[in-house]
């Protein structure tokens, strides 16, 4: 069965498969979709309560309005009657009964009836009682109270009590203004209250002078056609409607309700009574009612300000934020959730899949260890607890130590097989080197090949082992800890080689080593490997002890360093012996030189060195060599090679060396640098010498001819003696008239001076310079024949040469 297939699904119902972006948007949609629902119901829930709040307020704010008018007609008609029902009312009374009535009216007035007739007699009869400036008086134009003009019959204002600090506008005729005059004609033709179209109050401070004036006619008691007759007076509230509406409710700005009221008795139009100061908020939510004052109806529209919305602010906002923060945070759990266990189960898969190829490779590793065990048949492999008791003996260590894998296993220990008397000598050892006793069982198996460290490097040490039939085998044994998975240490694992053969052949090697030594050291010289590796580079392999001798070289600094050998080597030959080293690697043939090496102490030294190349395996020569001192071998060649070139007698080169110089000279003169001439002489008559004074002195006077001779020479001339009495002078670098001038010195030099016992010995001389194009023999044969000439010419002569 498969992981995916007993997996729990997401959430009880999300495949493990879908995306974790999908899940997380997924959720948000849901967040996002009911957070919408509740934001709708809730603003639904908020707009029905704001309804009913503002219905709320708004029926007590009509019921408000309502009871204020009403309570003005009422007083306006308590003051009414008031003055019906008495015979006369003094200032005073009036005063006396409006006083307390000054509660959200402006002012409370008596205005008389009376005709123009009765005018005069009434302004005297106010002015008697006290007002002596009254006068009946009307507004003109610009709102100023002045004498009224003459007219049939006048209403004015005879008594006031007014909150107003303007004062009382007594005096003031009604009739002389149209709005009051046509509300105390209704008044009069209702016979009761009437109240005045909106109108700016007379006597009123500005911001209260907006309002009405409610009328009330007073009939007189005594009047029995009080029913047809106009009524004596008027008893009047003036009324400013933001005193009566706004008095008890909160400030403009924190008033929830904006509130106007509409005078509907205006034909034309609907004139605006009042209009609160703060203006209605952009809101659905409205409402309108019908009030009315006296003989008028009002249209009163409520509207919510600003306030009452600020004050009934919806939580729908904050609703959609919260609710899209907690989806987005939702999703974003989720996301994380979904994702951290997907990742965890494909980890899980990974793991899985892992370790089953863990398992796989132990196993195959497990197999291939077995077969290794059983194939390393030249390896003893022993493993062993902590306790040293051995759990793995295999083939290789049976085969080796003759011990059956079975005897061995769970039955004895490492230390079983060992030698007991060397065990006791190296616990002692790493005893004494640890200040701790270490015992014979551990002694195989602490390290001890770097000094003071316990756990270094693992090198294997040799061993004495003593095998099933009681011999003894030698083994190099590497022993190291075994650790578990977890590192801890489980046990150790010896791995035994019987080093017995190695052993006898490192002894043999080491013997014929001793013999190599000993007999390079009675070689004179010294014997090398050379090694030129394949990118150039050389190297010394080996060198006896005769090398030392050869170049003043330690061996084992040569073994460092080869290119030390060539700093030992003369300037002038070191690049011959690389190059004929390399010719030797190129070709593979025998390299054989002789150079000359600059020694510290001995100083110049010739050298032979001899050696045949092999070509290496990948590249690269090894030479086996040998290198002498031929030193005394080259002073002796050298002075044969003088003797074969030296007239025994004169002591100057003789005809072979002539030949051999005149060869060079002749090839050099003939690449075209420079010149050459010869001076040949023979002495004159020598024979008479020899008859005259015997041999002996004939050979001195050779030897004194040759003698002055040289003396006159130059460093670069060759003075030869061609036999005889015969010689010859070699000029490098001269020609013709040069070599005459030179021969004629030679021949003063001779015939200038006698010979001891002798006299004087004169010889005649004959000069050739080489031509372009001429021969050696040509040249001589010249030569020859200017002596031929001297001597027939009567010889002590030179004789020139000829054009
Ligand atoms: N003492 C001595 N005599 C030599 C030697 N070699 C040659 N002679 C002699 O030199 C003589 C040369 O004589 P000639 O060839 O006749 O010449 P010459 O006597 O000098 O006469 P011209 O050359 O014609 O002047 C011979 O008698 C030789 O024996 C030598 O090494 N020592």
């Amino acid at each position: 069965m498969s992981l995916h297939a007993v997996r729990p699904k997401i959430l009880g119902f999300i495949s493990e498969d879908v995306s974790a972006w999908l899940v997380a948007l997924l959720v948000l949609l849901v967040g996002g979709v009911l957070t919408g629902l509740l934001a709708w119901s809730t603003l639904n829930l908020f707009h029905h309560q704001l309804r009913q709040r503002f219905q709320l307020l708004a029926s007590e704010r009509y019921s408000r309005i309502e009871e204020r008018f009403e309570d003005q007609e009422q007083r306006l008609d308590g003051l009414r009657r008031f003055f019906a029902n008495s015979d006369a009312i003094s200032r005073e009374e009036f005063n006396g009964y409006t006083q307390p009535l000054l509660r959200r009216t402006q002012a409370y007035s008596f205005a008389e009836r009376i005709s123009g007739d009765q005018r005069a007699a009434f302004e005297r009869r106010v002015r008697d009682e006290g007002l002596t400036n009254f006068t009946v008086r009307e507004l003109t134009a610009d709102g100023q109270l002045q004498l009224a003009g003459e007219r049939d019959e006048y209403v004015p204002v005879l008594y006031s009590q007014t909150q107003s600090k303007l004062g009382a506008p007594l005096g003031y005729d009604l009739l002389a203004q149209p709005l009051r005059r046509a509300t105390l004609e209704r008044a009069d033709q209702h016979r009761g209250m009437a109240v005045s179209q909106p109108m700016h109050l007379v006597s009123i401070e500005p911001a209260y002078a907006r309002g009405v004036l409610l009328v009330a006619p007073v009939m007189s008691r005594d009047d029995p056609d009080a029913a047809k007759n106009k009524p004596f007076g008027y008893v009047m509230a003036v009324i400013s409607m933001r005193q009566l509406l706004a008095d008890g409710l909160p400030e403009a700005g924190r008033d929830y309700l904006s509130v106007r009221i509409l005078d509907l008795s205006t034909d034309d139009q609907h004139e605006v009574l009042f209009e609160s100061p703060n203006a209605p908020a952009v809101s659905e939510l409205s409402s309108t009612r019908l009030v009315r004052l006296a003989d008028h109806d009002y249209q009163v529209d409520i509207q919510p300000s600003e306030a009452f919305l600020q004050a009934n602010h919806s939580s729908v906002t904050s609703l959609v934020v919260l609710g899209g923060l907690l989806s987005v945070l939702l999703s974003a759990l989720l996301y994380v959730l979904v994702s951290q266990r997907q990742r965890a189960l494909k980890l899980v898969d990974q793991r899985t899949e892992e370790l089953r190829a863990r398992e796989q490779e132990l196993r195959g590793t497990h197999g291939q260890l077995r077969g290794v065990l059983n194939a390393a048949t030249q390896v003893a492999i022993i493993a062993t607890d902590l306790r040293g008791v051995i759990s793995t003996f295999n083939a290789g260590a049976e085969q080796i130590l003759g011990y059956r894998a079975a005897e061995v296993v769970g039955h004895m220990t490492l230390e079983n097989l060992h030698l007991p008397r060397e065990l006791a000598a190296r616990s002692a050892e790493l005893s004494a080197r640890y200040g701790k006793p270490v015992p014979t069982c551990q002694a195989m198996l602490v390290e001890g090949s770097v000094e003071g460290s316990v756990e270094g490097g693992h090198e294997g040490r040799e061993w004495t082992l003593v095998r099933g039939d009681g011999s003894y085998l030698m083994v190099n044994m590497l022993a190291t800890p075994v650790l578990d998975e977890q590192g801890l240490w489980v046990g150790h694992l010896a791995i035994c080689i019987d080093i017995t053969e190695r052993k006898r052949v490192h002894e043999a090697l080491a013997a014929r080593d001793l013999l190599l030594k000993k007999l390079s050291a009675h070689v004179p010289g010294g014997i090398y490997q050379f090694k030129m590796e394949f990118d150039g580079r050389f190297s010394v392999i080996y060198a006896s002890d005769g090398i030392r001798e050869i170049y003043e070289l330690d061996p084992d600094v040569l073994l460092l360093n080869a290119e030390a050998m060539f700093t030992r080597i003369h300037p002038q030959d070191t690049t011959r012996v690389r190059a004929s080293i390399r010719a030797s690697a190129d070709t593979l043939s025998p390299w054989r030189e002789e150079y000359r090496v600059q020694l510290p102490h001995r100083g110049l030294r010739w050298v032979r060195g001899e050696a045949t190349p092999e070509e290496l395996p990948g590249g690269g020569v090894l030479w086996h060599g040998y290198i002498s001192d031929i030193s005394d071998l080259k002073r002796v060649e050298e002075e044969l090679r003088a003797l074969s070139v030296t007239d025994s007698l004169t002591g100057i080169h003789n005809r072979r060396y002539f030949q051999e110089r005149l060869t060079s000279e002749m090839a050099r003169v003939e690449r075209g640098s420079g010149e050459l001439s010869v001076i040949m002489l023979d002495i004159d008559h020598f024979k008479r010498i020899n008859d005259q004074y015997g041999h002996a002195v004939g050979d001195r006077v050779l030897q004194a001819v040759c003698e002055r001779i040289g003396q006159r020479l130059r460093r670069t001339d060759v003075f030869c003696r061609l036999g005889g009495e015969e010689f010859m002078v070699l000029c490098p670098d001269i020609g013709s008239a040069q070599a005459y001038l030179l021969a004629v010195e030679l021949w003063q030099s001779l015939r200038s001076a006698p010979i001891d016992g002798v006299g004087v010995v004169t010889a005649s001389f004959g000069i050739a310079s080489w031509r372009v194009g001429e021969g050696a023999d040509a040249l001589l044969l010249r030569a020859d024949s200017g002596v031929y000439v001297a001597k027939l010419e009567g010889r002590d002569r030179v004789q020139g040469e000829a054009d």
